[in-house]
Formats: C-alpha cells, structure tokens, sequence
C-alpha cells in the first residue's frame, strides 16, 4: 500500500532506513521500541527477505518481538545472544552530548539492559527530538506495584532534595487502570520541565527501593542517526560530534517512502 508519510514520519523512516546500513550480515542486534524503531525493524525485514542479511535480533518488547518475526527476522532471547554486536533504539530527548530520555512506550527497562550488553547503540530520532537540557520530555520511572504510592513520595522527596524544577511524579495510567510494563511493573512520569544534573538525578531515583530502572540513559549512545521532514540525515557520534555524509547515500531505485507508518 502507497502512503504519503507526513513529514515527522519521513524523517523516522530515513533515520531508520541510515541506520539500517550498519548492520552486517552475522551480527547480533538489540531492537528497539517505539514508532521509529518499528521502521527499522521493517527495513530490516526487507533487507532479511530481498538481500538475504543474515542477523539475529532480540527485541525489547513483545511488541517488537510481534513484527519482528512478522518481517522474518530470527528472534533470539538476551540470554541466547549472551552479547550485541548493536542495539537500534529510538529516543523521546537527546542532548548533544547524546544523553537520553527513554520510555515514552514504557519499555525502557528492558532498552537499558539490552543496550547496555551492545558493542554499540544507535539511536534514531527526528530532530524533534533534540533538546539543549533533557527533561522538557516528562521521565519515565519504572516501578514495581507493591507500595507504589511510597515510592512516588520518596521520589517527590528526592526531587525535592535536588532542587529539582517541578515536581510531580504521575502514575501513567492505559484507559481506567495503570499501565503495565512488559515486567509486569507500572511507570511513574516525572514532570521535570528540566533536568540539570541528569547523571546525579539517574543515581539518586535507582538507589529508591521500589525503583525498578529510569528512563535517563547516560553515556550509553554512541551515535545518534537525525532524520528531517525533508528526508535530509545527519549524524551525530559522541567521539566526532556532527559527521555529515558519513554514511552511503540510499539507492536511486529505492522507493523510500511507500512504507506504511506504525
Ligand atoms: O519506551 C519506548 C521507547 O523508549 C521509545 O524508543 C521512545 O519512546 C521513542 O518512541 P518513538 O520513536 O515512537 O518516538
């Protein structure tokens, strides 16, 4: 089916698509959450199916477990891979010194582990996405259900204790009744509006006992992959900065934008 894609869409699906071209043949890859790693799951799966890309993927939710094996990529637990060649994630925020706001889906725990056992993790993003301070995005908090509401008041006194602009801590509900991650946990919000000290704030939440994981993920990307409306990329890696061209133009014959969206 021919969709015309909006312009936030098209600069998902060129990152996606720019991203694509680092996987190898033989590699091991940690598979992102969210609409913008749906379209590399897809571009994947055509890479799968057209060139014949031999890859292994562990997702990070069911839901990218779903399309993955709809596409025809060979699912593999964590514990099988044991280790990542590379993980392609999207992100809610990223700043320029590629730290990150995750789990606006709400699979941020399981992205933390799998991108943490990567050899490298890209991100993919709209340049929506990037911000000068992280926390305009509200902070997903993973947290486990026993005493949930204890848990929301220590992190609203930690909050308090940092300093920390705004100070509510919602729990983020699907319809009548909390959201439930795929760990079976709920997710706080935190309405920050902006985050000074991130890698102090992403200490601090983990050491509350009913804290499962934060969604601030610090020196774990390596390289951010912007997509633009226009369907421009540019590339940022956190070793070189801003890297234009790096990366092989798409093929002439490829018809970049009749993928449906998510
Ligand atoms: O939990 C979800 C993930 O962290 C997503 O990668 C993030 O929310 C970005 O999603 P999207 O690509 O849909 O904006």
């Amino acid at each position: 089916m021919t969709a015309e894609l909006s312009p936030n869409d098209k600069a998902k699906f060129v990152a996606a698509k720019r991203a694509a071209d680092f996987v190898e043949d033989g590699m091991k890859v940690g598979l992102g959450t969210g609409s913008t790693a749906a379209w590399l799951v897809r571009r994947l799966g055509e890479m799968v199916r057209d060139d014949g890309l031999q890859i292994k993927g562990v997702p990070t939710s069911t839901r990218t477990a779903e399309l993955a094996r709809e596409v025809g990529i060979e699912v593999i637990t964590l514990d099988e891979a044991k280790w990542l060649d590379l993980t392609i994630d999207g992100a809610d925020e990223f700043d320029s010194d590629l730290n990150l706001i995750k789990g606006g889906g709400g699979a941020l725990l399981q992205e933390k582990i799998v991108a943490t056992a990567s050899d490298r993790m890209i991100v993919i993003a709209d340049i929506g996405k990037q911000v000068e301070t992280l926390g305009a995005f509200p902070l997903p908090v993973e947290v486990v259900p026993f005493g949930w509401q204890v848990t929301q008041r220590l992190i609203e006194e930690a909050l308090i204790s940092l300093d920390v602009l705004g100070r509510e801590a919602a729990l983020r509900m699907d319809g009548d009744a909390p959201f439930v991650t795929d760990e079976g946990n709920y997710i706080l919000d935190l309405h920050l509006n902006r985050i000074g000290d991130a890698r102090q704030l992403a200490m601090v939440l983990n050491q509350i006992a009913g804290v499962v994981e934060n969604g601030l993920f610090i020196d774990i990307c390596d390289t951010v992959v912007v997509g633009f409306g226009d369907g421009r990329v540019e590339l940022r890696d956190v070793k070189k900065g801003k890297v234009d061209g790096d990366l092989p133009e798409a093929p002439e014959s490829d018809n970049l934008f009749t993928d449906q969206t998510d």
